[in-house]
């Protein structure tokens, strides 16, 4: 089983992102997707190759946004790929059937491609605005991911689903409610001054009804 809580890395710099990363390993998170927008080739790979290397020093699962590439060639546990990168099947073409690749979905008709192509995860969102990314897809709110989960339900799909999207820790409980997996979050865990108790807050939510 995947584990439900998902860190989006942030930073402008390699230092930011390790400071970032490293904080969130610290406060207990235990997967990592590295993400580092609009940078040069070496920053991108310096950054993977040290980001990796905390990972594995905490145990974490480590995958990259968007460049499945550096993930191949890093070694890393896997790929994020949105509704306009490289081809879920392509990918797993690559990467074979031992790495993560997870998909980008703001529609049920995106979450069955992604399943019929072989991807591992469903990133689902945006459930609500948020500044961590630009040029958003519709907002989906929380009758959106009912919507949705229920359709999967019906098609018997059972691809775990990731919410995402400006999660707060009061949105968990209804979130988790529909259906859903678990969630990828950015801003909540990087600007908290309480990482610890939020990561500890959030992963009693989130497994709160896994029967051990
Ligand atoms: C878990 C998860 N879900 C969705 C996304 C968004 O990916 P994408 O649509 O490719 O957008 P960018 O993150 O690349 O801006 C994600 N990264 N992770
Ligand atoms: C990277 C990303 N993808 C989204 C999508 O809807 O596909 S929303 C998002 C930002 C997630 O960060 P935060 O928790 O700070 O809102
Ligand atoms: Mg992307």
């Amino acid at each position: 089983m995947y584990n439900k809580l998902q860190y989006i890395s942030q930073g402008n710099t390699i230092e930011e992102q390790l400071y970032n990363i490293h904080q969130a390993l610290d406060a207990g998170c235990d997967w990592v997707q590295m993400r580092f927008k609009n940078q040069t080739t070496k920053d991108t790979f310096a950054l993977a190759e040290a980001a990796k290397f905390l990972c594995e020093e905490y145990l974490a699962n480590f995958i990259i946004n968007d460049n499945l590439y550096l993930a191949q060639q890093i070694a890393a546990d896997g790929v994020h790929l949105g509704l306009t990168d490289m081809n879920i099947a392509e990918a797993r073409s690559i990467l074979g059937s031992t790495k993560i690749i997870g998909g980008t979905a703001n529609t049920f008709e995106d979450i069955k491609n992604h399943i019929k192509n072989g991807c591992d995860y469903i990133g689902l969102g945006p459930f609500q605005f948020t500044k961590t990314k630009e040029k958003l897809s519709p907002v989906l709110g929380l009758s959106g991911y009912v919507a949705i989960i229920e359709k999967m339900k019906n098609s018997n799909l059972k691809t775990p689903v990731y919410a995402i999207g400006g999660i707060t820790l009061n949105d968990i409980n209804p979130l988790m409610e529909t259906g859903i997996h678990g969630i990828a979050v950015s801003g909540m865990i990087t600007n908290s001054d309480q990482k610890k108790k939020l990561i500890q807050q959030l992963n009693e939510k989130l497994y709160a009804n896994v029967i051990v």
